[in-house]
């Protein structure tokens, strides 16, 4: 069984995989300190207490914060003897070409996300993630990974306001009905979420215009249902993308051993 792990810069979510259908997902707050007998005492609490009794003999780890990789290799090793793989190190590889500057080092995340992408819906796409940050990532017609757009999270935007302006409160981003606001939680909603609207449809525009071919959109992450509601900005919305990405990625490293 497969356990995949998708670490980000606010959640870390873990979810167990039988080969054709993820049978359980957890959640929790990244912590780069948490050790690996932590994670083992977390895990085997929500196991038991779903009923999830399953042997896990295999990880896979994304991970955009490096330094929960070693506690997370030690994890791996001590309670499932395996080693895991750990996307953007050299011994993952990938299914698909990645054509960026030399040595950049593309979030795992977004490079798991892409891939994922291209296998439900094929090339030429766009992959909106809404995370602590908002990416945007172009797929080529052969799946490559072509490069991107990094924009401020949607809760680090609404946070950033908090924090910089004495007078304005913390505020959770909902759709506002009006963009006009009168009052001060309304007005920093409106800016926040019709902002965002339109940076997605900007920026998707963009790359189109620049691709100069029809690209498919494909949001994913917890507050994209959000900005699909009404609003013509993605063609298909994906619950699960990442994680659907780690499962395709292991399969490929299954059916292609280093030679
Ligand atoms: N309507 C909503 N309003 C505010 N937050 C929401 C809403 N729906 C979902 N979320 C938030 O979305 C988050 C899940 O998003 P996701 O897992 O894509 O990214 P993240 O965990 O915040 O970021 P990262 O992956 O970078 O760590 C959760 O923290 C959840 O609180
Ligand atoms: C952009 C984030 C923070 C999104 O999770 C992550 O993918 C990351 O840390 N990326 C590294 C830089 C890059 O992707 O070019
Ligand atoms: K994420």
């Amino acid at each position: 069984m497969l356990l995949a792990i998708d670490c980000g810069n606010t959640n870390t979510v873990f979810s167990i995989w039988d080969g054709e259908k993820f049978l359980a997902t957890w959640r929790t707050a990244t912590m780069h300190q948490r050790t690996a007998d932590q994670y083992y005492v977390w895990l085997t609490t929500l196991m038991n207490l779903t009923g999830v009794n399953v042997d896990i003999d295999e990880v896979i780890v994304s991970t955009t914060v490096p330094r929960v990789v070693f506690n997370l290799r030690v994890f791996a090793d001590r309670y499932f003897g395996c080693r895991p793989l750990v996307v953007g190190k050299p011994e993952c590889r990938l299914p698909v070409d990645v054509r960026v500057d030399a040595g950049t080092q593309v979030g795992p995340d977004r490079l798991v996300n892409t891939v994922a992408g291209y296998d439900l819906h094929g090339g030429d796409l766009i992959v909106v993630d809404f995370g602590t940050a908002t990416t945007f990532d172009v797929v080529a017609a052969d799946g490559a990974y072509i490069g991107g757009v990094i924009a401020p999270g949607v809760n680090l935007s609404l946070e950033a306001l908090h924090l910089a302006a004495a007078a304005l409160p913390h505020v959770d981003v909902t759709r506002p009905e009006k963009v006009v606001g009168t009052n001060t939680v309304e007005c920093m909603q409106s800016g926040v979420f019709w902002g965002y609207v339109g940076l997605i449809g900007g920026i998707c525009s963009k790359i189109r215009e620049e691709r100069d071919r029809p690209m498919k959109v494909i949001a994913t992450g917890g507050l994209a249902p959000l900005f699909q509601q009404g609003d013509t900005l993605f063609d298909a919305f994906e619950d699960n993308l990442t994680m659907h990405g780690l499962t395709v990625i292991n399969k490929y490293n299954k059916d292609n051993p280093a030679s």
